[in-house]
């Protein structure tokens, strides 16, 4: 059934000296979807892909379960059925190991394989991911790769083990515009030729409708809204997702400047009630009282007691009027 969860995420609070981040987030992953995760800073996203990974800062106090497939010692499972997609390639890869060599200690360490083979497999996964001359290469080391390269042997790296979920933070944020979309499309490629899942951390909402079939929106450490990504981003049903999509600068066209007004309150300074209230342009009394739990609309998930009176445009919501002498 296409809803069968991959991995299972249940009531996940992630908490520093007893003030918690990620406050009881509940969602699934489903075999081979793209799943993108986004809200303002702070939302949570990072330490709710640490915990899926099971690499959690330390001084992280940790609630809920993390279930793959049913099994729950996820720390175990990193690498050969997560693996993580790291921000920055130079440094996930080491200065002083070849390239080749540091693919194939990633086989060894998952599979019980000859040196030879697993040699065999890290010029495989670098031919893979287009990198020319691949024998060749997997002798160099990262210093003598060019940056894009570096990008490419890193997702290599990701993909290696065949993992059932990729988890990508940010993956793109430090890249141009042609790079970003060679790596999404490296790592889309991959992903597919795996078979794996892939949680996608972004904040930009372009990289959402271009490559995510769901989309998790996040604020104050809880889920907002959940659901098809293309939906999501055309009718949002909760008031924070429009916010985030008036934000973008195509709204912006003949307007002012586009207002998400206010800023995210603090892990420690959580208003009564729904977090977003004292942004929200239709919060109404309940919404200063009571937090909002997520419930199904049709194939959505949204934690807001005004989807309802969102409107179709919701996005103006957040619009400021052009100035009327304005020419
Ligand atoms: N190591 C830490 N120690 C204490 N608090 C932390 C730590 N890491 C995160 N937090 C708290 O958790 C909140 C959420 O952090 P997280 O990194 O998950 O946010 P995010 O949504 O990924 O933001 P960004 O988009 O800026 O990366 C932070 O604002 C901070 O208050």
């Amino acid at each position: 059934m296409r809803s069968e969860a991959l991995l299972s995420v249940r009531d996940l609070r992630i908490a520093f000296d007893g003030v918690e981040a990620v406050r009881g987030l509940s969602f699934d992953v489903r075999p081979r979807e793209v799943l993108a995760v986004v809200g303002e800073s702070g939302a949570g996203k990072s330490l709710t892909t640490r915990a899926l990974l099971g690499m959690l800062p330390p001084g992280a106090t940790v609630g809920g379960t993390v279930r793959l497939l049913g099994e729950t010692h996820l720390a175990a499972q990193r690498g050969r059925r997560i693996a993580l997609v790291p921000q920055d390639a130079l440094s996930a890869l080491s200065p002083v190991h070849r390239v080749g060599d540091q693919l194939a200690a990633a086989v060894r360490s998952v599979a019980r394989v000859s040196r030879r083979e697993a040699r065999a497999r890290a010029v495989a996964a670098l031919d893979r991911v287009g990198i020319p001359d691949a024998t060749r290469k997997a002798r160099a080391y990262p210093h003598e790769f060019s940056g894009g390269m570096r990008q490419r042997a890193v997702i290599a790296m990701a993909t290696i083990n065949e993992p059932d979920v990729l988890v990508a933070d940010e993956p793109t944020t430090a890249l141009d515009e042609e790079r970003r979309d060679q790596v999404l499309r490296v790592l889309g490629e991959q992903r597919e030729a795996v078979g794996a899942a892939l949680v996608l951390v972004t904040h930009d909402l372009d990289v959402v409708r271009q490559h995510a079939d769901r989309a998790l929106v996040m604020y104050a450490g809880r889920l907002t809204e959940l659901g098809p990504a293309e939906e999501v981003l055309t009718r949002p049903l909760a008031p924070y997702t429009a916010g985030l999509l008036a934000s973008l600068p195509e709204h912006a066209r003949g307007r002012r400047l586009p207002t998400l007004p206010g800023t995210p309150p603090a892990p420690g300074a959580l208003p009564a009630g729904c977090a977003f209230a004292p942004r929200c342009p239709l919060a109404a009394e309940a919404c200063h009282h009571e937090e909002p739990e997520p419930v199904p609309v049709d194939e959505r998930l949204v934690a807001c007691h005004r989807w309802a009176q969102v409107p179709d445009l919701a996005v103006e919501l957040f619009m400021e009027k052009p100035h009327a002498s304005s020419s």
